[in-house]
C-alpha cells in the first residue's frame, strides 16, 4: 500500500497525520508500528487518523494510535498539530473546529500569533475513571487529592499524583529533571500493577508558582520531547497540591506549553486550557 501523510510536531511531540476523510483507512497494528518506527517507516511518537464525524455536534473525528500501535484517547500536542493540518489542507474554513477521540470532545483553535489554543476538557480524580487500583486504600477523606505510593524494583519507590485527562497520568515532583531517573523509572511505572491500562509517567521540578520543567515518560511511545496531556495533567496536580497558579508555562524538552486551569477558583469541573505551538515538518509518502 502506498500512503500519503504529513509529518508534524508541536513542542517536538512528533506525529504522522493521515486524512482518511475522504477515504476510509484501516491500517493493522504492524502497518502502525512500522510507520512509527524511526529506521523502518517514518518515525514518530504518534500517529493521528483524521475521520469525518460521527456525531452532529462535531467537525471531525480524531483518532490517535502510540508508537506501539495501540489506540489511545487524547494526544494535546496532536490535537494542535490537527487543527493547523485541517486548515491548511482545506479541510476547514473555520480557525476553530470541534473533533471528537474515543472518549473527550476538544474545541481546538488557530489563534492570530500561530499557535494553537485547546479546550483539554475536565480532568478526572476518580481512581475507576484513570483507572488506578489504589489497592484498597482510599484518599484519607473525601475531595482529598494526595500523593499515592508506588513501589518499584530494587526497593525503589516514589509517590505520584493520579488523575485522567481522559488519558491515564501518574506525576511525581523531582528537584532536577535533568538529573531524573526518567529512563529507569518510567517504564516501571508506565507498566505498573496499580495501572490497569499502563499510564504516562510525568516528572515535574517546580521553578516557580507559575513555571515548571517536565519530562514525560509516555504510554505506549517511551520518554517524548514534550507531552500536552502530561503537561496538563502536571499542572493540574500542582495546582490541587497546592504548589501552582491557575496558569502555569510548562518548559518541555522540545519546546514551551502554556496551560491554564481555574480549577480552585470555578471548581474542579472547570476545563483545562492548553496553548502551544504545531507546525509542519514534511509530507511523504510511504510504501507499506
Ligand atoms: N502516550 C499517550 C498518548 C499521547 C499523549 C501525548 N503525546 C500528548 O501530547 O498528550 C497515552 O498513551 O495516553
Amino acid at each position: 500500500m502506498n500512503l500519503r501523510f504529513t509529518k508534524m510536531q508541536g513542542a517536538g511531540n512528533d506525529v504522522v497525520v493521515l486524512d482518511a476523510t475522504r477515504t476510509a483507512l484501516a491500517l493493522t497494528t504492524q502497518q502502525l508500528r512500522q510507520l512509527a518506527d524511526r529506521r523502518f517507516g517514518v518515525g514518530c511518537d504518534q500517529i493521528l487518523l483524521v475521520e469525518p464525524p460521527q456525531q452532529d455536534d462535531v467537525d471531525f473525528t480524531y483518532r490517535i494510535f502510540n508508537a506501539d500501535g495501540g489506540e489511545v484517547e487524547h494526544c494535546g500536542n496532536g490535537a494542535r498539530c490537527l487543527v493547523r493540518f485541517l486548515v491548511d489542507k482545506g479541510l476547514t474554513q473555520q480557525r476553530s473546529v470541534r473533533v471528537r477521540t474515543l472518549n473527550k470532545t476538544l474545541e481546538l483553535s488557530l489563534q492570530d500569533d500561530g499557535r494553537v489554543s485547546v479546550d483539554m476538557g475536565t480532568p478526572l480524580f476518580d481512581h475507576l475513571d484513570i483507572p488506578f487500583d489504589g489497592g484498597g486504600l482510599m484518599p484519607r477523606h473525601e475531595g482529598l487529592f494526595e500523593l499515592w505510593p508506588l513501589s518499584l524494583a530494587d526497593s525503589v519507590s516514589c509517590e505520584v499524583a493520579v488523575l485522567s485527562m481522559g488519558n491515564p497520568h501518574a506525576v511525581q515532583r523531582v528537584a532536577d529533571v535533568d538529573q531524573a531517573p526518567v529512563a529507569l523509572l518510567g517504564p516501571q511505572i508506565e507498566g505498573h500493577a496499580r495501572f490497569p491500562k499502563r499510564v504516562n509517567a510525568g516528572f515535574m521540578q517546580v521553578l516557580s508558582r507559575r513555571e515548571v520543567r517536565l519530562r514525560v515518560y509516555e504510554r505506549g511511545a517511551g520518554e517524548t520531547l514534550a507531552c500536552g496531556t502530561g503537561a496538563c495533567a502536571a499542572v493540574v496536580a500542582g495546582i490541587r497540591l497546592g504548589w501552582l497558579d491557575e496558569a502555569v508555562e510548562v518548559h518541555a524538552r522540545g519546546g514551551d506549553l502554556r496551560i491554564e486551569w481555574a480549577g480552585i477558583s470555578q471548581g474542579l469541573r472547570a476545563a483545562v486550557r492548553m496553548i502551544g505551538p504545531a507546525s509542519t515538518v514534511f509530507e511523504g509518502e510511504i510504501v507499506l
